[in-house]
């Protein structure tokens, strides 16, 4: 690994073998350049990367890296230089990886550059994207996703076509977001051959992780569409939404009733080129069938009775813009016929009218309907169908990312508070737990009215049990029950280990599985991030123990080489056995 401060370079004693990359004419490894001033990250992100069998110069600011870039733009005949990736932070000293990003993309455009943030929410999702980025990884990532997204992005080139989504059958569809970008089939790949690709999921330390979460938010990040969650669903939309915002593509959003499917529509538009254009937002399910198609095609005068002038439908108001159409489930089938029409050639006729009217309008449809299983049933056309669901985005409910519950509640507390203009309450934290654990069958509405309901109707400051409403209230008792059977159990469990302790019977397996158990049960959600590095403190420190403190002995011990032992001490803060 070599190292550089600000423009000097430092080169470390590393001895990890530098795995070749299989298959390209020259052999070579590709090479990464990692930006991040984080330096535990920055340790254990280089050597995850060189065990990948790349080739790593890490950098503590993107400065550097820009002047090594710039250097290399004024002498174009050391362009060999250039990394093949680089994975850069955003919130850095001097220079912040975004801006960075931004003058890579445009002195270098075909360099892949893949964005680390600690701010998993949609605007640096958004910013991300807009510098050109291949990719943004929120942090904490797992390693190993990381490590296929570098090779991802070493594989990619930059004349991307846009691989439309069409599916085999009716009945393989798949629900995942499906990307844009698909690699030129007839440019050479660089498949990296993976001699750790074993080892299990990793994470960012989580050191590295708090540190990068205690910088303060960037001035930008006000979140303007509103749009919160942190869950791994949430940032797949948030991935999708950064993608999609400027292309013109139709999108299909999916999910049940409540889970944002307007909201999205609406920051697919205000991201767009489209921005300063109209949004307008209709439900099929809510205009009456004879009148659909006047609503979105307009109508000339005399069309039928009561049309005493000619109207611009929708479609027409949306030129430029966005159009909306929520539930399309529910668009009757000689409309579907006309909007197939539309989308085909931006053409329309107004009711009754005999000149086509030309339209550029951005359709984002939404269902929380199985269009597929309309198509069967002959009520949806297939062919429509096919044009729509170019990009699928399925939202995913609420019960399914109870992470995603708090900041959501809290939101909804504060915003009720405004529009009910009276004092802000606080949800106490066995409220939040048993929202964590309901239902929603109406996801985050039901989630917003409750909260708007709370403040009107709970009496104190901090909002308890005894104010929810009565379907939450039902569902408290049978999660304190829930946890009282677990705590039970607990106790227990506890009780007969430590009889098995005094008999010195337990083993450290046992130990460990009855740690993993609490741990889960009390909510945790990292385990393996938690455990692993103590388990090698345990190994390692009696290795040091046995060996005397002689590291290359103890090295031997632990099966690892001396540069790893070196490297884990220093990660796992094991600073008294540094020489
Ligand atoms: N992730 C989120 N962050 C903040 N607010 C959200 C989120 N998801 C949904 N909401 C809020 O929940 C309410 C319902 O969202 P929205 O109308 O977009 O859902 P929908 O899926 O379109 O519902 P329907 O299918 O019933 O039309 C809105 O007030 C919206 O602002």
């Amino acid at each position: 690994m070599t190292q550089y401060n600000d423009t000097q370079p430092v080169t470390s004693n590393e001895q990890t073998p530098i795995v070749t990359v299989n298959n390209t004419p020259d052999n070579e490894p590709a090479t990464l350049w990692l930006i991040d001033d984080d330096a535990a990250l920055r340790l254990v992100l280089a050597d995850t990367f060189e065990d990948a069998g790349l080739t790593v110069i890490s950098f503590t600011q993107a400065q550097a890296a820009w002047t090594r870039l710039n250097d290399i733009l004024q002498a174009s005949e050391t362009a060999a230089l250039l990394p093949d990736v680089i994975l850069t932070d955003i919130r850095m000293p001097m220079m912040d990886g975004l801006s960075f990003s931004d003058w890579v993309h445009q002195h270098f455009p075909k360099l892949p550059i893949v964005i680390m943030t600690a701010h998993s929410d949609l605007t640096s999702a958004i910013s991300s994207y807009q510098t050109g980025a291949f990719e943004y990884l929120p942090k904490p990532f797992d390693l190993d996703d990381a490590v296929a997204t570098i090779y991802k992005a070493i594989n990619y080139q930059p004349n991307l076509v846009v691989s439309n989504h069409s599916i085999e059958s009716n009945t393989n569809i798949s629900t995942d977001i499906v990307s844009v970008a698909t690699v030129k089939p007839n440019v050479k790949e660089r498949p990296i051959s993976k001699p750790n690709a074993a080892k299990s999921a990793r994470k960012t330390p989580k050191s590295a992780e708090s540190n990068a979460q205690e910088k303060p938010k960037p001035q930008t990040n006000n979140n303007p569409s509103g749009i919160i969650g942190q869950s791994q669903a949430m940032q797949t939309v948030f991935r999708a939404i950064g993608r999609l915002a400027h292309s013109p593509i139709t999108v299909l959003i999916t999910g049940e009733s409540g889970t944002g499917k307007e909201l999205v529509a609406s920051a697919l538009h205000q991201h767009s080129p489209r921005k300063n254009k109209t949004f307008i937002a209709l439900n099929m399910a809510a205009i009456p069938h004879d009148l659909i198609e006047s609503e979105l095609f307009g109508h000339e005068k005399g069309a039928f009775t009561g049309a005493t002038t000619t109207r611009q439908g929708r479609f027409e108001q949306a030129d430029g813009g966005t159009l909306f159409l929520d539930e399309i489930g529910d668009m009757p089938f000689s409309t579907q016929t006309r909007l197939l029409r539309v989308l085909a050639n931006g053409e329309f006729f107004r009711v009754g009218g005999q000149q086509p009217v030309k339209v550029d309008v951005r359709i984002i449809a939404a269902t929380h309907q199985n269009l597929e299983e309309l198509v069967k049933q002959g009520k949806f056309r297939e062919d429509l169908f096919y044009r729509l669901n170019v990009i699928r985005m399925p939202l995913p409910p609420l019960r399914t990312r109870p992470e995603d519950i708090p900041a959501l509640a809290n939101h909804f507390m504060r915003r009720a508070a405004k529009q009910m203009n009276s004092a802000e309450k606080e949800l106490h934290p066995t409220v939040l737990q048993v929202m964590q654990s309901f239902e929603w069958r109406g996801n985050v509405r039901q989630l917003e009215n409750v909260c708007l309901w709370l403040t009107v109707m709970a009496t104190g400051y901090t909002v308890m049990i005894d104010d929810l409403p009565p379907e939450l209230r039902e569902n408290s008792a049978a999660t304190l029950e829930n946890q009282q059977s677990i705590s039970s159990e607990y106790m227990t469990e506890n009780n007969h280990l430590q009889s098995q302790q005094a008999a010195g019977t337990q083993s450290w397996q046992q130990a460990l599985a009855v740690w993993a158990k609490h741990s889960l049960q009390a909510g945790a959600t990292d385990i393996l991030q938690t455990a692993t590095p103590e388990f090698e403190r345990v190994l390692l420190t009696a290795a040091l123990h046995h060996s005397g403190g002689k590291k290359t002995a103890a090295a031997n011990l632990l099966g690892w080489g001396r540069n790893t032992l070196t490297r884990k001490l220093q990660q796992l803060d094991l600073s008294s056995y540094q020489e």
